[in-house]
């Protein structure tokens, strides 16, 4: 594990789908899905580089790009083997190494997002060093070294690393049964792509009966409009998918709670497996509320859950049913294996939100190692599926029979394709460049 980090380079990508509205929703109708993005580079003979991004809609992304170059002087010079040795560690010296940088968060908004860029560089370099996809780097790792690269500050009242290790220890023995059955099986996802809000009648119709046919047993739609919009759309949607296939309903934080609790039972008679950020991601009473009113739908919540402390209250206080965590929202991988293990610990299942660019191909590392090393179980575990931009990564996620293929690559699956990043550069990519000729939309 020789060798150094010797620069960090980050990249606005802003990739343009609000023209055609895919990923809307009631909260944010036109985003285009961006990437605050990280290139590591090493002083090694290898060439061996770790990318990694945190994930926004658009506007702002700048903002990203900048707080991860605040944080360069905390990884810049450091040995690769100083930082993997005792990962938690180092990982607690990003978060709090900088008191004026920490001020910004602390461990939230744009500093925390551009951590989780610069933590999912560190992971994508440390696979590919050692020639195996993440997550069976982490796979591979023995419950000890796993506890070593999470920081339990702020969560011991809910889990300690002494119990994190039972919970470890108790699945170790049995992993390659489990690594087998995904080599042959896939994790099972589930689909957004139907359901955007911003898409017509008719497209929502016609992705329903496409799904179907192409095999998806679970689909998100989008509410939070208006509501006999919503419950239209939802008839639709019931009528091309009929009485079995699981319908999810993503919200996306519109709702006052009573509003929210009204809303959700008029719908239910299109029966709802979950229900999704139905309120504000920090009200974690409020979702509690929720949850005890609407049952036996389940609440989910979590792309929008700052850091580990959020997820911890919401599952001390029973508020979710489904722990939704999002890859590049908290502080990456180190943060999300404390997720991980306190949702094995409170038996929430985890379902990643995978709903912009770049989220599917993190997520699914997540998730396998969730259920070969931590949870064990693929009980009420789906993954979301979002059918945009792939093309542009080198190693982009394979689905099968509405599963995900185990990724062989090394890495994070993370890596953009250099023509992507130069095409696709905000404000003077050349795809930028013609938008803004042929565009009277004001793009800033
Ligand atoms: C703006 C994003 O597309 C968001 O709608 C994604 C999301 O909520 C989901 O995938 O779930
Ligand atoms: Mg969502």
């Amino acid at each position: 594990m020789n060798g150094k980090i010797i620069s960090l380079e980050a990249k606005d990508i802003r990739f343009p789908t609000s023209q055609d509205l895919d990923g809307s929703d009631a909260m944010n109708p036109d985003p285009d899905y961006s990437a605050a993005y990280v290139i590591l580079k090493t002083d090694r003979e290898d060439d061996v580089e770790g990318h990694g991004l945190t994930f926004t809609i658009g506007r702002g992304n700048q903002l990203c790009v900048q707080a991860i170059e605040a944080l360069s002087h905390l990884v810049v010079g450091q040995e690769i083997e100083h930082i993997v040795g005792d990962f938690g560690k180092f990982w607690n010296k990003l978060i709090v190494g900088d008191s004026q940088l920490r001020w910004l968060g602390p461990e939230k908004g744009v500093i925390h997002l551009a951590t989780g860029a610069v933590v999912n560089a560190i992971w994508d370099l440390y696979a590919k060093i050692n020639n195996k996809p993440l997550w069976q780097l982490l796979a591979d790792m023995s419950p000890e070294e796993l506890v070593r690269c999470v920081d339990f500050s702020y969560i011991t009242d809910a889990i300690t690393p002494e119990e994190a290790l039972e919970i470890l220890k108790a699945k170790a023995a049995t992993k390659q049964d489990r690594v087998n059955y995904l080599k042959k099986n896939g994790y099972p996802a589930y689909t957004t792509s139907a359901g955007w809000l911003g898409y017509s009648e008719e497209k929502v119709r016609r992705l329903s009966r496409e799904a179907v046919e192409e095999g998806w047993k679970h689909i998100k739609m989008k509410v939070g409009g208006n509501l006999d919009e919503d419950m239209k759309r939802a008839s639709i949607i019931r009528e091309e998918i009929g009485p079995d296939l699981k319908l999810m309903m993503d919200a996306n934080q519109k709702w006052d709670v009573d509003e929210a609790i009204k809303n959700i039972k008029q719908l239910a008679k299109y029966d709802i497996y979950w229900f999704e950020e139905p309120t504000s991601p920090d009200d974690v009473l409020g979702h509690k509320a929720i949850a005890d009113a609407i049952r036996p739908i389940k609440v989910a919540t979590g792309e929008h859950c700052q850091n580990r402390v959020i997820f911890k209250q919401f599952m001390q206080a029973d508020a979710i049913d489904v722990c939704q965590i999002d890859s590049c929202r908290v502080g990456g991988v180190n943060e999300l294996l404390a997720i991980m293990l306190m949702a094995a610990k409170f038996n929430v299942p985890v379902c990643p939100h995978a709903g912009g660019v770049g989220l599917c191909e993190h997520v699914q590392h997540l998730s396998m190692l969730d259920y070969i090393a931590i949870s064990g179980s693929l009980d009420e575990r789906i993954i979301e599926y979002v059918d945009h931009l792939h093309e542009h990564f080198l190693d982009p996620v394979v689905i099968k029979n509405g599963a995900y293929q185990v990724p062989t690559m090394p890495g994070y699956s993370i890596e953009i394709k250099e023509s992507s990043l130069v095409a696709y550069e905000f404000p003077n990519g050349s795809v930028w460049q013609d938008i803004r000729a042929n565009d009277t939309v004001q793009y800033s």
